[in-house]
């Protein structure tokens, strides 16, 4: 615990605040400290519950290292070692009883064992002799040196050898609490084969066990409990330069629905497609799950359940600890940080977008997110099927955040392309939800975000009816209800297009509206499918179809980041319509004689550089662009703002 003299990552990591005050801790200094890199800071050490001064500790870095407790100074070696080999139990951990009070604390050096097992600065057998020399981690490694191509090799090797994705996904959740920076180049390099690891649709299982899998806490975690203290929550969070919050408070998880607590894999796995194909710093990202209960009797029934075991808060209680963490983000990180909402359920969705929009920069992934990939879709899927945006006919199956979303991204397209105004546009959209098709007769029963569909038509209640009476051109799924596109359902689109676009976006798997198989299989090959979860190529009539992911991680990533470099300070819908059409430009011929509407993920970072320029000139063009001058060449900037897993090489 003491050999604060063995150097070069200082690393303050008292466990807990329950320090008192008066408990000063101070470090006086270290040997030979070559880069001082302290966790709970930027340069500065934490200062809140103690005292702790690292300038001294890079400033005398010959002294001998002595620790000071409560204003006495404490030699190292007396307190630490005593005769016979054992070690004093100085602070009395070894000799409390469970009902005795002891502080959990201690500071350490992120040298030999302790870098080892700190996953940002860990290489694991990737440490070179010179550095396990200098770091004190001789004998605590075998022998031999690998490179970081060979554990790539190795653990994608490991990750095969599991049969059961869940198994997959942990192991990938292990690497990335023991080896941050191998996490990341596994994931880059592997991006197609892991995607469907960490992200939908192995997430959406591995949230509703979380519970049960549950390890290492990852994520900051706010419940009702904490009332009146999320600044101070806030602040426990090692990391003080945050530049992206995913959070959600987990009643909608996916198409799975309400699982509480444990939707915090979605804000995780969310964050890990930032880093990877996004290019933001691990470090500058913050998972947050916002636990008010939940309403899933099976969750407040499991015994495993992670979270507050009482039904959902909801009206003024919700709004308060929303509205209080809101602030709190604001006050501890700036105007700056991006705050995504994800998997809310829809009522909540449509109010925080609304309430926040103009007060931070926020962005709603199932929202806007999906509307700006599936209008991407859309703008490539008219190259092969012809026609401009306007010449089509738009059916969804689902009128929440998604449908309601991607219908209203549709008609502010058509409407730019056109000049007709909106009201005029929408009219090309038509929305079906659990009662039916929105119809004008059922004006003064719709939820707000609902209204600006129901247009001029007899109601019709059965979805196969108003696909036959509406003969859309392009039928898109955002229920998160499986199966609902049935052979009846594709057969109709297929008998009055000749190459029906089908998009069936609910997550994961096993919400899908339909298969590809079944896709391909009921159209006679005919149709253009994508859908938000991935398929594997389907065989028909001796010809191999590859659909594409419809998913909003084509998006998010590279318009978080032309946020980010361009210091923006608000969204705007024109936004999300450059990310759309600089998506849509990375499909080339090749993708389109494949049948195809969305890139491959292979080239994802190049693409995500595209859409941040994109999006960047954007904010640029609005007005809303904090960080001047506007680099010239925004693409080059967006590559070179982009974090990389290389290892550093250690002094
Ligand atoms: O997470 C995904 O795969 C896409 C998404 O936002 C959702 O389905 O809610
Ligand atoms: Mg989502």
């Amino acid at each position: 615990m003491m050999s604060l003299n063995t150097s070069s990552f200082v690393k303050n990591s008292i466990s807990g605040v329950s320090m008192t005050q008066s408990q000063s801790l101070r470090l006086l200094s270290a040997k030979r400290p070559t880069v001082v890199a302290m966790v709970n800071g930027n340069g500065k050490p934490e200062q809140r519950n103690m005292s702790v001064s690292m300038d001294s500790a890079v400033k005398d870095v010959n002294a001998p290292v002595a620790v000071e407790v409560d204003g006495n100074e404490v030699d190292d070696k007396k307190q630490t070692t005593a005769v016979g080999g054992g070690v004093e139990d100085v602070y009395g951990e070894d000799s409390a009883t469970e009902d005795h009070f002891i502080t959990p604390w201690s500071v350490s050096v992120a040298s030999g064992y302790s870098l080892l097992r700190d996953p940002h600065h860990n290489k694991g057998l990737a440490f070179t002799e010179k550095e396990r020399d200098a770091h004190y981690l001789r004998g605590l490694l075998p022998p031999v040196v690998v490179n970081h191509d060979l554990q790539v090799k190795k653990m994608m090797h490991n990750i095969r050898q599991y049969q059961v994705p869940l198994q997959r996904y942990q192991a990938m959740m292990d690497l990335q609490e023991r080896n941050e920076r191998l996490f990341y180049k596994l994931l880059i390099e592997n991006v197609e084969e892991l995607l469907p690891i960490v992200y939908t649709p192995t997430v959406g299982e591995a949230c509703q066990k979380y519970g049960s899998i549950f390890k290492t806490p990852q994520g900051l975690f706010i419940s009702l409990k904490d009332k009146g203290k999320i600044l101070e929550i806030l602040k426990n969070w090692p990391q003080k330069k945050i530049q992206v919050i995913v959070v959600t408070d987990g009643e909608r998880i996916l198409g799975l629905g309400d699982l509480g607590c444990q939707g915090m894999g979605i804000p995780v796995g969310k964050l890990s497609l930032y880093t990877a194909l996004g290019g933001i710093r691990p470090s500058a990202c913050l998972p947050v799950t916002i636990d008010v209960g939940t309403n899933n009797e099976e969750m407040l029934n499991d015994e495993f359940y992670i979270g507050l075991r009482q039904r959902r808060a909801s009206g003024q209680e919700y709004a308060e600890l929303m509205s209080e963490f809101m602030s709190a983000v604001k006050q501890n990180y700036g105007e700056k940080v991006l705050i995504q909402f994800e998997d809310f359920a829809n009522h909540n969705a449509f109010d925080l977008l609304e309430k926040y929009s103009t007060t931070h920069l926020v962005f709603n992934d199932d929202i806007q997110g999906t509307a700006s990939v599936v209008l991407a879709g859309l703008i490539s899927a008219l190259k092969l099927v012809g026609g401009s945006l306007a010449d089509h006919k738009f059916l969804f199956l689902g009128a929440g955040e998604a449908g309601t979303g991607i219908a209203e991204l549709i008609a502010l397209e058509i409407s730019k392309q056109t000049g007709a105004p909106l009201d005029e546009t929408r009219k090309k959209v038509w929305l079906v939800d659990s009662k039916g098709l929105i119809v004008k007769s059922r004006l003064n029963s719709l939820q707000h975000f609902k209204k600006p569909w129901a247009h001029d038509h007899e109601p019709v209640s059965k979805f196969l009816d108003a696909v036959k009476s509406i003969r859309p051109t392009v039928l898109i799924g955002s229920s998160g209800a499986g199966q609902t596109f049935t052979k009846d359902v594709v057969e109709a689109m297929a008998s009055f297009n000749e190459k029906p676009i089908i998009l069936a976006l609910s997550n994961p798997t096993s919400q899908s509206e339909c298969t590809a198989e079944q896709a391909y299989t009921w159209s006679e090959g005919r149709a253009i499918f994508a859908s938000g979860s991935p398929f594997a190529p389907v065989e028909y009539n001796g010809k191999v179809y590859v659909s594409g992911q419809s998913n909003n991680a084509y998006i998010f990533p590279g318009f978080g980041l032309g946020l980010i470099i361009s210091g923006a300070i608000r969204v705007h819908d024109d936004m999300l319509l450059a990310a759309s059409e600089a998506l849509a430009e990375q499909v080339t011929q090749e993708h389109f004689d494949n049948g195809l509407i969305y890139p491959p993920f292979t080239n994802i970072r190049k693409i995500s550089a595209h859409i941040a320029a994109k999006v960047a000139a954007k904010v640029y063009e609005l007005g809303l662009a904090s960080r001047l001058p506007q680099p010239e060449n925004l693409v080059a900037y967006a590559e070179s703002c982009m974090y990389s897993p290389k290892y550093r090489n250690y002094r």
